[in-house]
């Protein structure tokens, strides 16, 4: 079965213009939560852009699924995560001033690195997933980090859906196929959307998340979240 983690930063992109309440980031987590969403994603950066330290100490209680918490590990990344204890923390590389995530490790160059943020992160108990580009390659050395699991970032998936999809999914199948091989489990994300979600969780073996934000928020602006919500999970749904 594959989980439906919902990102919720959009909601907070649209609080922060108005600087009030409004939407509330923990209201929606709430709601998507009661909708079906088999988790609560944010991914808090540190010009508190859009989910700000606050949220998330405010979200620890609330989110009754699973909390995945993304983000560079910064010292002070690093200090929140291990207070917060969320059930998943996800490792992107990005940059400060990066409009969204642009890009997975290069796990070999940053394998004595990554290994030991990821033993502070085991030794608190928290499962730990690395933001990959889908290039097999990489797989072995992100199993050596002691990793739980990877991300795929299917930015370029997505891009390339409707045009080939069968080429777009190529190297995605084949660095699962990798992460399978070496123990790691399978997480996916970027870009994902109500389009070309599904062809990617049937054929990807092994998928165990998708955290999805961008297009879900948006589409939930005429479906309404609770629709949306529940059209994601058909989408992953086996039957
Ligand atoms: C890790 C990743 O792929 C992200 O999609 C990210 O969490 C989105 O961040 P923004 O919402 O800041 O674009
Ligand atoms: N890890 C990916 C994520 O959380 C959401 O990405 P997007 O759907 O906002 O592109």
């Amino acid at each position: 079965m594959t989980k439906l983690s919902v990102n919720i930063n959009k909601i907070a992109t649209l609080r922060n213009a108005r600087g009030g309440e409004t939407p509330s980031v923990t209201e929606a987590a709430i709601k998507i939560q009661e909708f079906g969403g088999q988790g609560i994603t944010i991914h808090p950066r540190p010009d508190e852009r859009h989910i700000t330290r606050k949220d998330v100490y405010d979200l620890k209680p609330l989110v009754t699924t699973e909390f995945n918490i993304e983000g560079n590990p910064h010292q002070s990344f690093i200090d929140m995560v291990l207070d917060v204890k969320p059930e998943q923390v996800t490792l992107v590389p990005d940059a400060d001033d990066a409009i969204t995530s642009n890009a997975g490790w290069d796990t070999k160059k940053h394998q004595d690195y990554l290994t030991e943020i990821i033993a502070e992160f085991k030794n608190a108990g928290i499962r730990t997933s690395i933001f990959l580009d889908p290039l097999p390659e990489l797989v072995e050395y992100a199993a050596k980090t002691g990793a739980d699991r990877i991300e795929l970032y299917t930015e370029a998936y997505a891009k390339n859906y409707l045009s080939n999809k069968e080429q777009a999914i190529k190297p995605y199948y084949d660095t699962a196929v990798a992460a399978n091989e070496f123990g790691l489990g399978i997480n996916a994300g970027h870009d994902l959307s109500l389009e070309n979600l599904k062809y990617f969780a049937d054929t990807i073996p092994n998928l165990l998340e998708v955290s999805i934000g961008h297009a879900l928020i948006s589409e939930a602006l005429y479906m309404g979240l609770e629709n949306t919500v529940q059209s994601y999970l058909k989408r992953l749904a086996k039957w």
